[in-house]
């Protein structure tokens, strides 16, 4: 169930890094041209706690909406949380999905408190190692600026897998609501194919995140969506990916 990271370096002054990662049942190959990527970490989570959410959160805002319905007083508790756009990107060159892959805390947070209860007070990281809460999703990111979608779409693209490709490149596919229970928030999603030439730099995110490009061949893609949750996949990745293969995949 573990993610294991073997790092395989093609020998010095070759830009290309690989290196697998065998979480149960879904070993695959990832690709940086960084060797700086290939060292970082992602799993190196000390120091977890929790504390109530403060007021001024710019990501989430907790409130109380009341209202009326066909004569009956109801209320909802919401969270306000920004809209979102995700990328389906296809390497034409190889062939394969790019997915990227990182640790989220309210994935990490959901795992133990399934198991424990909410917040509790201690949490022993040998039973939950960090790990558990690394996902494999889309190329994605919130809307927290004041710009058209495609070209957060575009940005997102270019910081967290590295290619950069003009917008008229970027096909529109979906949009939808998720997080009905809680959120509401929209999430449009994009789809983008790419080739080698496109690639500019190694990905990874910007301002701190840790990030990992994942490459996925089709038959691969086929088996995440039979086991989805054995890699805390998201609905969007999910939905993404069997977009693509309905509607895009080479037929062969
Ligand atoms: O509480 C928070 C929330 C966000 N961040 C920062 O904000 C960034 C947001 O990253 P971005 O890449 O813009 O968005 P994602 O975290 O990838 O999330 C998007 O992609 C997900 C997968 O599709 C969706 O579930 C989310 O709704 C959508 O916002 C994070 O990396 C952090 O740097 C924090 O520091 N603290």
């Amino acid at each position: 169930m573990f993610l294991r990271t073997v790092q395989l370096a093609r020998g010095a002054g070759v830009k290309n890094w690989l290196f697998v990662v065998k979480p149960h049942g879904f070993p695959r190959v990832y690709r940086s041209n960084s060797s700086y990527h290939a060292f970082v970490e992602m799993d190196k989570v000390t120091a977890l706690r929790y504390e109530p959410l403060p007021e001024d959160s710019p990501y989430v805002k907790p409130f109380r909406m009341y209202y009326t319905q066909n004569g009956v007083e109801k209320n909802w508790d919401l969270l306000k949380v920004h809209d979102s756009v995700a990328i389906i990107i296809f390497n034409k060159t190889t062939q394969n999905l790019l997915l990227v892959k990182q640790f989220r805390p309210a994935v990490y947070h959901g795992v133990i408190s399934s198991a424990e209860g909410t917040n509790p007070t201690t949490i022993d990281l040998e039973k939950y190692p960090p790990q558990l809460g690394i996902t494999v999703e889309l190329c994605a990111g919130i809307v927290d600026k004041t710009k058209p979608l495609i070209e957060i779409a575009k940005e997102e693209i270019l910081e967290e897998v590295g290619y950069d490709v003009p917008v008229d490149r970027i096909e529109t596919v979906l949009t939808y609501r998720s997080g009905v229970g809680a959120t509401g928030a929209q999430q449009t999603l994009y789809y983008c194919e790419v080739t080698d030439a496109d690639k500019v730099n190694a990905g990874g995110g910007i301002d701190g995140e840790i990030i990992d490009v994942v490459e996925l061949n089709l038959p691969d893609a086929w088996k995440l969506l039979k086991q989805g949750s054995v890699v805390s996949s998201p609905p969007s990745c999910l939905l993404g990916i069997l977009w693509f293969l309905t509607n895009k995949a080479p037929k062969s």
